[in-house]
């Protein structure tokens, strides 16, 4: 779990259910969400793994007062399909529940019993780098790398993992879990976050920062010249990584990645781009199926910092991504090569980046009389497919040949993407483009073709379209 308020009290409560259905339980105390999956692989008879399933208590990046579960078996998280199974078959038992069924399972005999996995995992993390730089003991001696847990499950990475290595890592921050997120939202994609953290990195003259999300499955970096390797950039950074290790693998993202990212893959680094969905399981799933129907795929990530490699099983692991960085800082130090975090950002040096990058989220309002009573996907699907056909009909706009969510197009020298929130009544805008001009008039192009929809709130779209 992480350390938001309800925490101990949900644990509590999942453990007596697990019990109670005769489940021995293990308690691994503050623990990211990685580590969790994690434990349903490791081959540890001391600590009974591996387990047969894991529940994470966390909301992630979420506000303080939300809390959730993540649930894993060593296949690995589980879906959509599953959860509803899960919550149909708690609501039914919770309508049958009697004080005396309490009683009677209560007598049944299970377990529950702490166990330091964090150790286990972080260890693990530890020797994936020592490997990596020829078996040395210490390969990130000399380097100086700041850390912001940003107050969630992240702080482990400095005792466990970056210490034992020979890491310098005062000025790391925000490292004490702290349910409240007192100083920014645990979140890489977090503009504040990012500033954080880039701030740490120079005024502590790091040669690199390193950010997560609240249970570690995102993750970002920053350069020792205070530039962000996150987004687009962290994607062409582990790309570059991947691609060297496995020359023309495909590199499967979401869908919001930018056109500089394809050409940087494919033309620089000789891979396969494939564009999928925006969501950490989509962008997985597809890459075990690419993998499965013989298209070799090593990489799955997200521009949310989000990210899994064939070779770590999968496993949507923040932590792993940062261990990937430094294996690179670790066999640049062993072959000789000085100049701190430069190896990193010289990999991405040829990554064309638009000069306007933006995010607009437009909400649509549910109780609005226009989505007479229906559900907001509808409404939702309903926009894209006007937007769809104004597009057709306008020769400066031009739809992305292969896209599958919601509607891309090209022009003005840039592109938009208008999709359906994953979870949210909103549609997401991505633009970029080369100048301000550009991306107002790909703006003005979307403004045109959603504004007889009125249930859905454009105020951040004129705000945009009308900023000089
Ligand atoms: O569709 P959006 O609202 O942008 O949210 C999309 C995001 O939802 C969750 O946070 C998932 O963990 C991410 O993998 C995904 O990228």
């Amino acid at each position: 779990m992480d350390k938001r308020l309800m925490a101990f009290y949900f644990q509590d409560a999942v453990s007596q259910g697990l019990m109670s259905a005769g489940v021995d339980v293990l308690h691994f105390g503050l623990a990211s969400t990685p580590a969790m999956f994690n434990s349903t692989l490791t081959e540890n008879e001391e600590v009974r793994c591996p387990v047969d399933g894991s529940i994470m208590i966390t909301a992630s990046h979420l506000p303080y007062n939300r809390n959730g579960f993540k649930f894993f078996t060593n296949a690995g998280g589980l879906g959509k399909a599953d959860i509803k199974d899960i919550l149909e078959r708690a609501s039914e038992i919770y309508k049958k529940f009697t004080g005396e069924g309490l009683q009677k399972s209560q007598g049944r005999s299970a377990s529950v019993r702490r166990v330091d996995y964090m150790a286990i995992y972080a260890s693990d993390l530890v020797q994936a780098v020592r490997k990596a730089a020829g078996n040395k003991e210490k390969p990130l001696e000399g380097f100086h790398i700041v850390v912001d847990a940003g107050n969630g499950a992240g702080g482990f990475f400095v005792d466990k993992v970056l210490k034992p290595l020979g890491a310098v890592t005062s000025g790391s921050q925000f490292l004490e879990p702290n349910g409240m997120f007192p100083n920014h939202i645990p979140n890489p994609e977090d503009k504040a976050a990012m500033r954080a953290i880039t701030q740490a990195v120079l005024s502590n003259k790091a040669d690199l920062g390193i950010i997560f999300d609240t249970d570690v499955d995102r993750s970002a970096a920053v350069d020792s010249a205070g530039r962000e390797l996150n987004r687009n950039r962290l994607i062409a950074l582990l790309s570059a990584i991947i691609l060297e290790e496995h020359p023309g693998t495909t590199i499967v993202t979401d869908s919001v990645t930018s056109d500089g990212l394809t050409v940087f893959i494919e033309k620089k680094l000789g891979g396969k781009h494939h564009r999928f969905k925006r969501g950490y399981k989509n962008v997985i799933d597809e890459a075990i199926r690419l993998n499965s129907i013989g298209e070799e795929s090593h990489l799955a990530i997200e521009t949310s910092g989000h990210g899994a490699l064939k070779e770590n099983h999968w496993l949507d692991d923040g932590a792993y991504l940062m261990v990937k960085l430094l294996n690179k800082l670790a066999s640049a130090r062993a072959s000789g090569m000085e100049g701190g975090s430069k190896v990193l950002t010289n990999l991405v040096d040829d990554l064309q980046e638009a000069a306007v990058t933006v995010e607009l989220r437009l909400k649509i309002d549910q109780n609005h009389v226009d989505l007479k009573g229906g559900f907001f996907r509808e409404y939702g699907e309903a926009v894209l497919k006007h937007l769809e056909n104004v597009v057709d009909s306008d020769p400066k706009l031009v739809k992305a040949p292969v896209n599958y969510e919601g509607i891309r197009v090209s022009g003005f020298g840039g592109w938009f993407l208008l999709r359906l929130s994953l979870h949210d009544p909103v549609l997401p805008l991505n633009i970029e483009a080369p100048s301000h001009d550009e991306a107002v008039k790909l703006a003005l192009a979307v403004h045109e073709a959603v504004r007889e929809f009125r249930a859905l709130d454009t105020s951040s779209l004129d705000k945009f379209i009308h900023r000089t």
